[in-house]
């Protein structure tokens, strides 16, 4: 839990993870970090060579792995252009209740490892149909329903461009048929009903997640430029007449693998 009791500041445990990382791998900085999210799996292994796979259970402030298929590692990859990308396959979510310095520990410790730009991904609920499962959507915008903030105090932070435009415009070069939309995060764990989802609509969001936006406002305090791409896993509640059977979802997903890992290793080699 977030006690201040617990004393450590969160800042200093992000100093101690990325000097663990630094430690293990010899890699003193690293430039570009990526947090996988649902889906986004087979990214890693396109982005270039995996130099060193740390346990992120065996780093200060991480947490043992309790999303399935999240495979708990940190790696860290050198690109065919020489860039060195810190891969957080290991993301803590708000639902799980460890607090909002859980959720903001990975991209602290990202920043604290030196990078400039964080690539947040994630799996997410469609609201338009026409982006069936399987679609990526680039994240223009958010809208925290969280009623949580991963800031504490007087920690006044604008979000004027908080998903860079920059970012984006080099995703479009890479792929110009990409979506853009505004990405919702509810708490979860449970999905949202059709009329939360309706809801959600009307207020202008085009996807629906459990996570992200916390944490890209924690990058953009720590000074991270953010891209965020979701990969539509499922239309959300209601907006399609028949539920997709999960089966559907996973297929869409994977489906989906190849041409999503390219887009990441595209736009991260730019
Ligand atoms: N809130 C929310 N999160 C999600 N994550 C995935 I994968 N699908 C959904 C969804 O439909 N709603």
């Amino acid at each position: 839990p977030d006690s201040l009791a617990s004393g450590t500041d969160p800042f200093d445990l992000a100093s101690a993870a990325a000097a663990a990382i630094a430690g293990r791998t010899g890699v003193d900085r690293h430039d570009v970090a990526l947090v996988l999210g649902s889906g986004w799996g087979g990214a890693a292994g396109l982005l270039g060579e995996t130099t060193h796979t740390l346990q992120a259970a065996d780093l200060p402030g991480f947490n043992p792995p309790t999303v399935a298929g999240h495979a708990g590692t940190v790696l860290s990859v050198l690109t065919p252009a020489g860039r060195r990308v810190l891969v957080l396959g290991a993301r803590t979510h708000y639902y799980e209740g460890r607090g909002v310095r859980a959720v903001a520990h990975g991209v602290r410790t990202a920043a604290a490892a030196g990078c400039s730009v964080v690539v947040l991904t994630n799996g997410c609920g469609g609201l338009n149909p026409d982006w069936p499962a399987g679609t990526p959507v680039l994240i223009r915008d958010h809208i925290n329903l969280t009623a949580a903030s991963p800031l504490e105090g007087a920690t006044f932070v604008d979000l004027t461009d908080l998903y860079s435009r920059r970012l984006r415009g080099i995703a479009r070069e890479v792929d110009p048929t990409l979506e853009e939309g505004v990405y919702a995060q509810f708490t979860g764990p449970h999905y949202e009903t059709p009329a939360e989802v309706q809801y959600a609509r009307r207020i202008g969001a085009d996807l629906v997640g459990m996570s992200t936006a916390l944490e890209a406002i924690a990058a953009r305090h720590a000074g991270l430029e953010v891209l965020g791409v979701s990969l539509v896993t499922n239309l959300a509640a209601g907006i399609s007449p028949a539920p997709l059977s999960h089966a559907e979802v996973i297929e869409a997903g994977l489906a989906a693998g190849p041409r999503i890992s390219r887009l990441l290793a595209d736009i991260v080699g730019r």
